[in-house]
């Protein structure tokens, strides 16, 4: 999978030559309703003979049209991640917009001109409720004025599962409440973060648990404070374990967020190497214990529902 980097105005020598189908959207979690989009693309890309392009931006659209605070976004997953779910969609091109000051005010005919005929499209494939500045202007109906005639236009219709809309708000809102199960069906995959193994208090080894703790990027999205059962792949080596997102608040006030992950079955120096995650499931909400033996009671307690959880997922 190629991907291309492109900042307005763009030089168009960056430009792919030859006629793509090209899917357009945000695609934060490339969850199911987005892997629908894709797979739809894939679709009319091969009745065509044609490769198959995404387009997504470098940051958060509305970032620009709410006035959001950047620092303040969090993702489900950043560009790394989701370029990796792309190439798993069969995506063989991707166009990463940056959001710049620049594309801000640019009206969506010259948008359309620019960012879709202008990538070669011969069709372009996006979700129901994509837009590409104001939305009552610039929506999946009036894309079709827009293109008069030079590409395709086709819209995929929102997915549902059960009552339930599958959008990464959705997600989101899910992943506050450490409903991971929902998370996990939502996006078609388990959630998972990155990250490098950074130094603690060197408290755990001490009680006998001892954790890596995973720093994540600023902007990515964690689950809600509590522990979990947890998969962690370091060193293409996959592990067993049990989370814990919190505070530590059993061991002072106004503590930073952690994440920390006690690893079953191997004992080994962790530091400084990159961790994937996997959540599975929600174990229990983080509780200021009385002290560090009440806290290894309860922890003896969660390896057994985690090996438990781990053992049926
Ligand atoms: C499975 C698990 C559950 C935990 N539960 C709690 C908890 O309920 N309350 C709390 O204050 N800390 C909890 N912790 C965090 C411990 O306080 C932390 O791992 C320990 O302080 C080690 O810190 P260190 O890695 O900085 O040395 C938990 C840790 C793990 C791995
Ligand atoms: N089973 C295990 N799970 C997690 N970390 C382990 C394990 N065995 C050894 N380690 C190592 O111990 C470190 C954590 O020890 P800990 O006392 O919690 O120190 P700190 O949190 O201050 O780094 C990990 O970063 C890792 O290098």
């Amino acid at each position: 999978m190629q991907v291309i980097n492109l900042a307005e105005p763009y030089d168009q020598n960056l430009i792919a030559d030859e006629p793509v189908v090209l899917a357009l959207g945000f695609f934060d979690g490339v969850h199911r309703g987005h892997q629908k989009v894709i797979q739809t693309a894939k679709t009319v890309a091969q009745e065509k003979h044609l490769p198959l392009a995404v387009m997504t931006f470098d940051r958060y659209p509305k970032i620009a049209y709410q006035g959001l605070d950047p620092k303040e976004v969090r993702y489900l997953t950043l560009l790394d991640r989701k370029l990796e779910l792309f190439a798993e969609n069969d995506v063989d091109l991707v166009y990463v917009v940056e959001f710049n000051e620049n594309l801000v005010p640019m009206g969506p005919q010259e948008f359309v001109d620019k960012y879709i005929v202008g990538l070669n499209a011969v069709a372009a494939v996006a979700g129901f409720d994509f837009t590409y500045g104001k939305a009552e202007i610039a929506n999946m109906q009036t894309l079709v004025d827009y293109a008069a005639g030079r590409f395709e236009v086709h819209e995929v219709s929102q997915l549902q599962d059960c009552a339930e809309k599958v959008g990464s708000t959705q997600i989101k809102h899910a992943l506050d409440q450490g409903q991971m199960e929902k998370v996990n069906q939502l996006l078609g995959y388990q959630f998972e973060i990155s990250g490098v193994v950074v130094h603690g208090e060197a408290r755990g080894r001490e009680i006998g648990f001892p954790t890596i703790n995973v720093q994540s990027d600023d902007q990515q999205k964690l689950p809600a404070i509590g522990v979990y059962a947890v998969k962690v792949e370091i060193a293409g080596q996959w592990y067993g374990g049990m989370a814990s997102v919190s505070h530590n608040e059993t061991f002072g006030p106004n503590r930073n967020l952690t994440v920390e992950i006690n690893l079953f079955d191997v004992h080994q120096d962790f530091y400084d190497q990159t961790v994937r995650v996997l959540w599975v499931k929600f174990l229990r909400p983080s509780v200021k214990f009385s002290g560090a033996k009440e806290l290894v009671e309860q922890m003896k307690q969660d390896e057994i529902d985690s090996r438990r959880c781990l053992q049926k997922d």
